[in-house]
């Protein structure tokens, strides 16, 4: 395996995830998954050895992470923070040559080789056109891009991504998704990231740590999400005093329209209602009463009389 956690404690002062026990092998995509505060951040940077783990041993590579240096964990390791600052008047070939210089002192020039594979990174990333613009005349996807390019200019085993898909469209943040996929599976790279867009995300993710009540739980994609209610079922949110709703007896996703309709356009308490999804209509009932409707806009009228 090439990362291992052992017994780990990862928090501040004090804990945030207890006894951690877990392994990830060259060639899987990881999504990291929990609500804001949970410390997914906090995980990161353990595993990069910015913050100690309170208890407990981490490896890298075979190797305890306490034995080694900050340049043998970068050259295992590439990071992309969702917060990167920009370097001011830097262009995209320049950015995706940075990552080159954690072999080099600064005042180094690229040999050939890099130079090549510094094209190679810009053209696999679609960002030929882009190569000599400024980092500040980029879009958001482009620029997420360019920052994965300095990581892969690194040419570390892993890499470690917080957040990648945060400020993109749908469309953006799926190329980004595909490319660390293919990453994984065609350069046998070990990609550990983080999103709160784990619905699309985990189309991509093989296996799946997800934090919740201080621990962290690890296993492949699907195992995660069929032991865990709430990731996998669509959430009801009362958001209304004034609405109560009906027993509502349907599966996940049309319970979650009809909740969702019923609350928006209904302050109402429907609570002696059962509402009954029979595949292509509803029925409506309660004791000597009973009704049939086959849309929403047809459950409006009837709801409207309901009292
Ligand atoms: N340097 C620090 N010293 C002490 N506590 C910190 C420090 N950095 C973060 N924390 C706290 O640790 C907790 C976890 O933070 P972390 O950023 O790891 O969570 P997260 O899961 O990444 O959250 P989000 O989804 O919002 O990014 C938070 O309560 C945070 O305030």
């Amino acid at each position: 395996m090439f990362l291992k956690l052992k017994n780990t404690t990862i928090g501040h002062q004090t804990p945030l995830i207890k006894g951690v026990n877990t392994t990830l092998e060259l060639g899987d995509t990881c999504l990291l998954v929990g609500n804001n505060g949970v410390g997914k951040t906090t995980l990161i940077k353990s595993i990069l050895n910015q913050i100690s783990a309170l208890e407990g041993e981490l490896f890298l590579g075979g190797k305890n992470l306490k034995t080694l240096s900050n340049k043998e964990i970068a050259e295992q390791i590439a990071v992309v923070f969702s917060k990167s600052q920009i370097p001011a008047n830097y262009t995209v070939t320049d950015l995706i040559s940075l990552g080159k210089y954690i072999h080099y002192p600064y005042y180094f020039e690229l040999n050939d080789a890099d130079k090549k594979h510094v094209e190679v990174i810009i053209e696999n990333l679609n960002l030929m056109q882009y190569r000599n613009f400024s980092l500040h005349q980029l879009s958001d996807g482009n620029l997420q891009k360019a920052f994965i390019g300095r990581a892969l200019a690194q040419n570390s085993p892993m890499i470690i991504l917080d957040e990648p898909t945060t400020h993109l469209d749908e469309e953006n943040k799926i190329i980004i998704l595909k490319l660390l996929r293919k990453l994984a599976k065609n350069q046998n790279k070990l990609i550990l990231f983080s999103s709160h867009d784990w619905r699309l995300s985990k189309e991509f993710a093989s296996k799946m740590w997800f934090i919740h009540n201080e621990k962290l739980e690890a296993g492949i994609t699907e195992d995660i999400l069929l032991k865990n209610d709430e990731l996998l079922n669509p959430q009801l949110f009362h958001l209304d005093e004034e609405f109560s709703p009906p027993y509502i007896d349907a599966p996940s996703l049309e319970k979650e329209m009809l909740y969702s309709f019923l609350q928006k356009n209904f302050r109402k308490n429907l609570s002696s209602y059962k509402f009954e999804w029979k595949g292509t209509f509803w029925v409506i009932s309660k004791p000597n009463f009973q009704q049939n409707c086959d849309s929403f806009a047809d459950l409006s009228h009837i709801i409207e009389n309901l009292r």
